[in-house]
């Protein structure tokens, strides 16, 4: 993807699979939204060769978007709907929707189902565009970072909402987050752009493999507490006990994070490393 003379993409090939949820990570203005929205056909490419679901997003024709569920990064205003009425009316247009009252529950949103969308909060907007994303019961869901400003348990229940639609539906689902966890818990697969570039591609074990990330070791000893970084959490333990015996309490070990390799996997991309 090229605009003027910069190019923001380059060399991007990955594939989903079916039933996979696959997260597109990197940070901000690293290409995730340019690469969902080609593959919405939302923006047309520059260049290259795409197919989504056999067909070419370029051309994609009604039966071909009847087929994707997409929630996008900002929301379309349908201020005056009522939330029931606006997600009953758009699956009118697909062949086997949701039951609205159905999907409203399941997004969390029975209690404002006669609500104008106007008068939602932020969270609850979020929870309607999710919504509005799977009201046709997509084979392909895109979220562009779908659970900004939800709160702990609205992300809780989306994150089963999600899993729920990809181990038990089929539905193959490309999701966009800043949130480190929830590509670690959701994402069967993660792809990681850096400046329009992919510079990982796997499963969090294997990126994680890749970094060799340094496990975190806290312990308490005569009422002082102590932290320490390691590759190897076993022989550091081991070794603390071999010295101090009992005198060792409150031991924690935190193993490294996909937030940790990520962060090394663009310190690294970046040559920060
Ligand atoms: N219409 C446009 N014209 C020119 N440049 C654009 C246009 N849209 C996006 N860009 C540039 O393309 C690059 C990628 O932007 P994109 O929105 O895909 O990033 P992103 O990874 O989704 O970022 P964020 O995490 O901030 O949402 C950025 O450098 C941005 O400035």
């Amino acid at each position: 993807m090229r605009y003027g003379t910069h190019d923001v993409l380059r060399g991007v090939t990955f594939q989903a699979r079916r039933g996979e949820v696959l997260a597109l990570l990197g940070p901000n203005g690293a290409g995730k939204t340019t690469t969902i929205e080609i593959l919405e056909g939302f923006r047309t490419r520059s260049a290259g060769r795409v197919d989504v679901l056999g067909d070419d997003p370029a051309h994609g024709g009604e039966a071909w978007r009847a087929r994707l569920g997409i929630v996008l990064q900002s929301w379309r205003d349908h201020g005056k709907w009522r939330v029931r009425e606006l997600l009953a009316h758009l699956g009118s247009y697909y062949p086997d929707p949701w039951d609205a009252s159905e999907l409203i529950a399941t997004v969390g949103l029975t209690e404002h189902a006669d609500r104008q969308v106007r008068r939602l909060s932020g969270g609850q907007r979020r929870r309607l565009d999710v919504a509005i994303g799977m009201v046709g019961r997509p084979e392909l869901l895109f979220l562009d970072e779908p659970t900004t400003g939800f709160d702990p348990e609205a992300r809780r229940e989306f994150h089963d909402i999600v899993l729920g639609l990809s181990r038990t539906g089929g539905t193959t689902v490309l999701l966009t987050t800043h949130d480190l966890a929830e590509a670690e818990k959701l994402a069967d697969r993660i792809v990681v752009l850096d400046g329009g570039r992919i510079v990982a591609d796997g499963t969090a074990a294997e990126l994680a493999d890749r970094i060799a990330g340094e496990d975190e070791v806290a312990w308490t000893l005569d009422g002082r507490r102590h932290v320490a970084s390691t590759r190897d959490a076993t022989r550091f333990v081991r070794a603390l006990f071999a010295e101090h015996g009992d005198a060792v309490a409150g031991l924690a070990v935190r193993p490294s994070s996909l937030e940790d390799t990520y962060l090394a996997l663009v310190r690294q991309a970046e040559g920060r490393a």
